[in-house]
């Protein structure tokens, strides 16, 4: 069976949810990745052992990881390239002009692909602009966030992203500063030539990191109107608090009830900047079937887990959305 295009399928078929895959980072890193580098989970495809050796055991865990999720009973996985950028790549590795970058996003896409099978949609992931300088948790921008260049920093990862067709969607993924998302929204088809969605990154008291509210930015969509690139397909949250990600999803609904919205929020453990560990302090006082209950109430479309959530998650997210969706 061929997939139909996710824009379509979210269109045509208003009442259903699909449901996401969990936080390949961290699941990689559970897997015996090491993933402590500038490029994070995107470091096994930069050895071209993963290409060449057939016994490469990187390409194993990589693939259980799918295989993992499928199982679990995930319709949309993601690439790992969120700390993919052209800038990461070019300045933390060997790889250092466009066509080798370019390669090694098509690799990438090409593995997830295969791993996946034809009738799964594929997510291409972008990082925020922040996660190359460790801010996606803060959304400090500097003193001048608004003069930063984003296009300049996204539009290789998303010229290759565009011109692949086994990607059905791009995702922006944790995106923390109001300016990064008026950016985003301003770019039209030439820029964005996919569907796409936009997750915010959340604090827990119901803000942007950089403080706007979730209202102003659901306004400021409104605001756009015709304007608004007709790829922009869900707007939500990911790797924000379990606990409070409910909430979020409300206030966006709120502000943007005809919207798709999608969630994915972290397993609730915290991590510890400083010693630069997971901790399970603040973990889930809920359950997925309480919070996923929650979501597909407040107009939730794709639901998943980010960082630290497993194919354990996934199965528990797979079954709420079977209890409380209508099919
Ligand atoms: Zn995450």
């Amino acid at each position: 069976m061929t997939r139909s295009s996710i824009k379509e399928y979210l269109n045509s078929n208003p009442e259903s949810v699909l449901v996401l895959d969990g936080g390949q980072g961290t699941e990689l890193e559970n897997r015996g990745i090491k993933v402590a580098n500038p490029v994070w989970s995107t470091i096994p495809f930069v050895n071209e052992s993963f290409w060449t050796d057939p016994a490469s055991k990187d390409r194993e865990i990589v693939k259980g990881m799918y295989q993992d999720f499928l199982a679990s009973g995930a319709q949309a996985l993601m690439t790992v390239t969120y700390q993919a950028s052209f800038k990461s790549v070019s300045e933390n590795t060997r790889i250092k002009t466009l066509e080798d970058y370019d390669q090694l996003l098509s690799r990438i896409v090409a593995f997830a692909r295969e791993c996946i099978g034809d009738d799964k949609w594929l997510v291409g992931c972008i990082g925020a602009w922040g996660a190359h300088t460790c801010s996606e948790f803060t959304g400090d921008y500097g003193a001048e966030p608004a003069k930063i260049d984003y296009l300049a920093y996204f539009r290789p990862q998303l010229s290759a992203f565009n011109a692949n067709k086994e990607l059905d969607m791009i995702g922006f993924e944790t995106i923390p500063n109001f300016n990064e998302i008026k950016a985003i929204l301003s770019w039209d088809t030439s820029v964005i030539s996919k569907p796409f969605f936009i997750g915010l990154s959340v604090h827990d008291n119901g803000e942007l990191r950089d403080g706007t509210s979730l209202r102003k930015i659901g306004e400021y969509i409104k605001s756009l109107g015709p304007k608004l690139n007709p790829n922009f397909t869900l707007l939500g949250v990911n790797c924000v608090s379990f606990n409070h990600s409910h909430d979020m999803v409300k206030s966006l609904h709120e502000v943007l009830p005809d919207l798709p919205l999608i969630a994915y929020p972290n397993s609730g453990e915290v991590y510890d900047t400083v010693k630069k560990v997971w901790t399970s302090k603040g973990s889930q006082t809920k359950t997925w079937d309480d919070i996923v209950k929650k979501y597909l109430d407040n107009g939730a479309r794709i639901v998943g887990g980010c960082c630290r959530t497993s194919p354990r998650d996934i199965k528990e997210i797979r079954t709420a959305v079977d209890n409380y969706g209508k099919q």
